[in-house]
């Protein structure tokens, strides 16, 4: 049986009757997926978990109220960028409060196991995750994208024989679906890196976390990373070096970069780096006055205990 601490409730539960309310939790849904994972072992029992149909979903429950927090897939260590949540964060409205890690082991979950499977569903990014799998072992399935892999459980749960989801062995119990192949991700140490997000206007600088998931040490005690978002202009040569000359010229170091189209213009991108340092270190506060002179928008999404 599901546990109780992964209860979810729709995106309008209630406030508690204290007037204070039940501290909600948005995630992409519905239960079993990382996402639900993550934030429940984030933020423990006795929340509300508020599962959502999609990540900007997620981003909007938080901006809009629906939920105090929120926890989203950023990038994967197989492959990459989790553009939903990229795009969602150049919109603005929340903030970063913390990070967590968690190791992607996937399963093909199948409902009749001696029938192999025709239509194989699953989030897109888990579906790269196991893409050499799956192109060997089920090399005639058709391979369909849904919007998360507890959906994609849900659905071959719905639609029967031939039909199978790649997802946790978590939805294999919720789902009541049987074990086609174990650990079937290309890669031994898939793992994905999961942000937690608040409004911008509580000025929420940590969640109540009380065993980050990821990690045996205190996340209280570890350096803060801080993730930082602008644009340059591309026609002056060298923009991009200047901005971010900004920060090592202060011996800042940079964990992670990585771009997305700005949808502007053609050519023209959002950069997304990962600096090594609070946002209140004076460092920051210096490159960040150089940078507003570089970047033709620049913004702090927040500044977070380091987990890894
Ligand atoms: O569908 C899920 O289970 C999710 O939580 C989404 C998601 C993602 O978007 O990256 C999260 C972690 C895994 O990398 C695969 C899928």
């Amino acid at each position: 049986m599901p546990d109780p601490a992964t209860e979810t409730a729709d995106a309008n539960a209630s406030r508690g009757a204290d007037g204070k309310g039940t501290t909600r939790v948005a995630y992409l849904g519905p239960m079993g997926t990382y996402s639900h994972q993550v934030a429940v072992g984030e933020f423990g029992k006795g929340l509300v978990y508020v599962g959502q149909g999609t990540i900007p979903a997620v981003f909007d429950a938080v901006q809009q109220g629906a939920a105090e927090f929120g926890v989203v897939p950023f990038e994967n260590s197989t492959e990459g960028a989790v553009n939903p949540c990229l795009d969602s964060f150049t919109k603005g409205g929340v903030r970063i409060v913390g990070e967590a890690y968690l190791q992607i082991h996937h399963y093909l979950l199948l409902t009749h196991p001696s029938t192999p499977p025709t239509r194989i569903y699953s989030h897109p990014q888990a579906l790269a995750q196991c893409s050499t799998y799956l192109s060997t072992h089920h090399p005639g399935a058709q391979i369909i994208p849904v919007s998360s892999t507890a959906a994609a459980a849900k659905m071959a749960k719905d639609q029967g024989e031939g039909t199978a989801a790649v997802a946790s062995i978590m939805c294999a119990e919720v789902y009541g679906l049987e074990m086609g192949g174990r650990e079937v991700e290309d890669r031994r140490d898939n793992t994905t890196r999961f942000f937690v997000i608040a409004p911008i206007t509580t000025g929420t600088t940590s969640h109540p976390s009380s065993t980050p998931l990821s990690t045996t040490t205190s996340a209280s005690t570890n350096p803060s990373k801080t993730l930082i978002l602008f644009t340059v202009p591309h026609a002056l040569p060298g923009a991009l070096a200047r901005a971010l000359n900004a920060l090592a010229s202060r011996g800042l170091n940079l964990s992670m970069i990585t771009s997305r189209p700005s949808g502007v213009r053609k050519w023209h991108y959002w950069f997304f780096v990962d600096v090594e340092a609070d946002e209140n270190d004076d460092r920051v506060k210096e490159a960040l006055r150089e940078m507003e002179g570089e970047c033709e928008v620049v913004r702090v999404l927040g500044s977070y205990k380091s987990v890894r």
